[in-house]
């Protein structure tokens, strides 16, 4: 009932829409209870004068209303369709805001294939619904209530004779509705299964082929493929077997008519009018009956789908923007955890007890093993996640206490899997500053060492970069990232730089794209290799989402502990491969070089 209602709501807001169509199905029902009642009388005259001129009248009546029925239908017809499509539009276009605002908590326990399916077909099961459901289902009521009543004020005995079957339609109608709900709610998720199945296929092709798995996955979408068909098929089943017995019902009652009514003809208490009227008005209510099952199908599926969109509307950001969030302009860039604890769920804490401090335009290594809690540090200073426990602060302020938006146009962001949109290379550049003209994407693409490939190329800056990228090499990929962020231009920089093994060349112009990102900016380094360890400002080392130990290379090579462990280890024999071709400097302290060798620096052992 709570989702009928909101989605009513949505109609709502085209009220004259649904007015005008609601006008139409009281004309067309209105015209169409005419119709048996002028026939009536027509055969009446007939019989009772032998003449034809009224029946000319009459007939010429009936042919005026046919048309304006025809109008009136049209008119219900339109503008139920136009009503859906509005709704739909409506729906979907929050469904997709809703997600766009739904932070990564919400989407790290979502399958995207699902969510896709909630915004198609469940959206369309409802526009059909709205356009079918809400107006022709008004039109069924008006019909069964206008023939009762005018049955029974011409006979109430007949009538009820004949109208007998009515309770036992609303009783079939209740229990398959509540069978239609759970099947359509199977349905629908089922086809949420179909959906991840086929866009985990789609963006994993390369993975499936390299695998030779695709017997693997024609399995899987098969089985969930079989699994939608069959519950479309038991949705049809108790349609049909619906539509079956409301017909039969229907039949028995003017089977009814015709005995005793011709038993009142031929006794003279009814005249031969009244019953043919009486048998047209039951003709009439074939077409509610026959679509009772229809609606119902319609109105379940609806339902169910509506509960799924509805999920989504209803569900809480876990990262929230305060209503007087500040909207601050460019920050200097000093980052400050305090005392930060977090974790994805409250029974698994990640991190505890991080407090350090990254001063403005420094270099902040952090290393640790896998599964320490790196990622989850920097994902926090965008706010992707809130912390539980602390806090963090940008030149002071909380990061909770501004806007999401002026927060994460001051944190640039380049990671080892960067996300290429199907494009063209100007529009990939300029993602995260539409407006900004041509003269500064092709200053970044020149620093970010991209320019020069990307002239060569026949269409230039306007060449479509195909779905994900695929048309470019990792080098290329990755110093687009880079063009992206210079663009941004953020004080604050969160650096992925386990980039994966390219030739000298690429990695050297790789290389000198990172020492010009880097420049003047706090930036964080996921430190996979040893310069960008070394030559930090600050090396943060994690163990099990605590830091454990803080400092330069030269304090902490050292002391016995866990950063001595890793540099001996992994990180001195990755020495003997620097051969110094290049440095990423901390906006001139010259502390901070970041060197990137051609080789991987595998610091967790895994490559
Ligand atoms: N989205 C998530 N939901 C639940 N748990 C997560 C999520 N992301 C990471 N974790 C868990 O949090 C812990 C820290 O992960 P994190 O990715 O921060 O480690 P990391 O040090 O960056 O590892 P790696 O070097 O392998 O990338 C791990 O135990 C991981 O399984």
């Amino acid at each position: 009932m709570r989702i009928l209602l909101r989605l009513i709501g949505f109609s709502f807001k085209y009220k004259q829409r649904l007015l005008l169509a609601y006008a139409c199905t009281i004309a067309v029902t209105a015209f169409a209870l005419a119709i048996p009642w002028i026939l009536g009388i027509a055969v009446d005259e007939v019989v009772r004068s032998g003449e034809v001129g009224p029946l000319i009248f009459l007939a010429s009546l009936i042919l005026v209303i046919s048309v304006l029925r025809g109008v009136a239908a049209y008119g219900q017809q339109y503008l139920g369709e136009a009503l859906g499509q509005r709704v739909a539009y409506d729906i979907r276009n929050t469904f997709y805001e809703r997600l766009q605002r739904l932070s990564f908590g919400f989407h790290d326990n979502q399958r995207s294939g699902d969510l896709m399916s909630r915004a198609t077909a469940d959206v369309e099961g409802v526009r059909m619904f709205i356009q079918g459901g809400l107006i022709r289902g008004a039109y069924m009521v008006l019909l069964i209530l206008g023939v009762s009543v005018i049955l029974i004020i011409s006979s109430w005995k007949l009538a009820l004779m004949s109208l007998v079957f009515v309770p036992f339609i609303i009783l079939r109608t209740a229990t398959i509705m509540l069978e239609m709900r759970r099947n359509w709610m199977a349905e629908r998720t089922e086809m949420g299964h179909l959906n991840t199945v086929l866009q985990e296929n789609l963006a994993g092709q390369r993975v499936v082929k390299a695998f030779a798995a695709e017997d693997l996955e024609s399995e899987k979408f098969n089985y969930h493929a079989s699994e939608v068909a069959r519950y479309g098929f038991t949705a049809e089943r108790l349609q049909a077997i619906t539509t079956s017995l409301n017909n039969f019902f229907l039949l028995g009652g003017t089977g009814v008519i015709l005995w005793f009514g011709g038993l009142q003809v031929v006794n003279g208490s009814m005249t031969e009018g009244e019953l043919v009227s009486f048998v047209l008005f039951m003709g009439l209510l074939a077409i509610p009956v026959r679509m009772t099952a229809w609606i119902v199908n319609s109105f379940s599926r609806a339902m169910s789908s509506g509960e799924r969109i509805f999920y989504v509307l209803d569900a809480e950001s876990p990262v929230k923007e305060k209503r007087n969030a500040l909207d601050i302009p460019r920050v200097r860039g000093d980052v400050r955890f305090e005392d930060v604890a977090f974790g994805y769920s409250e029974l698994s804490p990640v991190l505890k007890g991080v407090d350090f401090e990254a001063p403005r335009a420094k270099v902040v290594a952090i290393l640790g093993a896998p599964g320490s809690g790196k990622t989850t540090v920097v994902h926090l200073i965008p706010r992707f996640y809130d912390v539980s426990e602390g806090r963090i602060t940008v030149d002071g302020m909380d990061i909770r206490d501004v806007t999401l938006a002026s927060l994460r146009r001051n944190v640039g962001i380049v990671q080892q899997d960067v996300f290429i949109f199907t494009s063209t290379i100007r529009a990939n550049i300029a993602y995260g500053s539409v407006d900004a003209p041509m003269e500064d994407v092709v200053r970044a693409a020149k620093a970010a060492q991209l320019h020069d490939y990307i002239e060569s190329m026949p269409d230039g800056y306007d060449t479509y970069v195909g779905e994900r990228g695929v048309t470019l090499s990792g080098g290329q990929r990755q110093r687009l990232a880079i063009a992206r962020t210079l663009l941004l231009d953020p004080p604050i920089l969160i650096l992925d730089d386990s980039t994966s093994s390219v030739d000298t060349e690429t990695e050297h112009l790789i290389r000198q794209a990172l020492d010009t990102l880097i420049q003047g900016r706090t930036t964080f380094v996921i430190a996979h290799r040893l310069s960008s360890v070394k030559n930090a400002d600050m090396i943060l080392v994690m163990k099990e989402g605590r830091i454990v130990q803080q400092g330069v290379h030269e304090e902490l090579v050292s002391v016995p502990g866990p950063y001595q462990e890793i540099y001996e280890l992994q990180l001195r024999p990755q020495e003997v491969e620097v051969n110094g071709g290049g440095s990423l400097t901390s906006g001139g302290t010259g502390a901070a070089s970041v060197s990137l060798e051609t080789r991987t620096l595998n610091v967790e052992g895994t490559s």
